[in-house]
């Protein structure tokens, strides 16, 4: 299981002079005029885009989840179809599509919109869909204790689009259960059928 350390690592922000200063150096190298008026302020807006799509440097998912319920509602919860972006670690290239989450409480809900923050919070970093989707599966099921957890990911990655084998339109479904999904099919039926719906 991760650690804080693993997830909070740096405010992008804080470095921001030093990332300006490598993307000019960036431009310089692949053959740009970085002193050209088209170019003169890219490395700040790079940089100001870095600070958002790594926004999830800067957060410990589980605070995220810090404020949670009790409630006896012991039956499948689903919050689907939430949108996420990311950056795969490979190619620093997006990959971006929905995150579908379905769970069954033990005594402790969480607030809808924490999931999403949830998501933002793994997926707003380098990442491979696999781990975004295993990540948040476990940090649930750490923090909520639910009787399980599935979770569906849908992802179109760029570096298979603009590069390499370019394949546009071709998705990744990558999936983790845990607790009860793993030993009944017909939860997992239902889930699938939910989030289809
Ligand atoms: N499993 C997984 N693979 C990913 C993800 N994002 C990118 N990749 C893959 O990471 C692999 C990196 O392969 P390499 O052979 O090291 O890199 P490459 O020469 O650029 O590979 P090609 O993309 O095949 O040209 C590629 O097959 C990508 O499609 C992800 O989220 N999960
Ligand atoms: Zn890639």
């Amino acid at each position: 299981m991760a650690g804080a350390k693993d997830y909070l690592n740096t405010n992008v922000g804080d470095n921001r002079e030093q990332i300006e200063h490598h993307i000019r150096e960036i431009l310089r190298l692949i053959g740009e005029d970085a002193d050209r008026e088209g170019l003169l302020e890219t490395p700040a807006r790079v940089t100001r885009m870095y600070e958002e799509i790594f926004s999830g440097y800067a957060v410990d998912p589980r605070d995220v989840l810090g404020v949670t319920f009790d409630e006896q509602h012991e039956e499948l919860v689903i919050v689907k179809d939430i949108v996420y972006y990311s950056q795969c670690e490979h190619h620093m290239a997006p990959f971006f599509g929905k995150v579908h989450i379905g769970y069954v409480p033990s005594g402790k809900i969480a607030g809808l919109s924490k999931f999403a923050r949830l998501v933002d919070a793994v997926s707003r970093r380098l990442q491979v869909q696999e781990r975004i989707t295993s990540q948040i599966a476990d940090l649930l099921d750490e923090v909520l204790k639910p009787h399980g957890v599935m979770v569906v990911v849908e992802g179109e990655h760029l570096c298979m689009c603009a590069r390499g084998v370019k394949k546009y339109g071709s998705k990744t479904v990558t999936s983790a259960v845990r607790g009860h999904f793993r030993k009944s099919a017909t939860l997992r039926a239902e889930f699938l059928g939910l989030i289809k719906q």
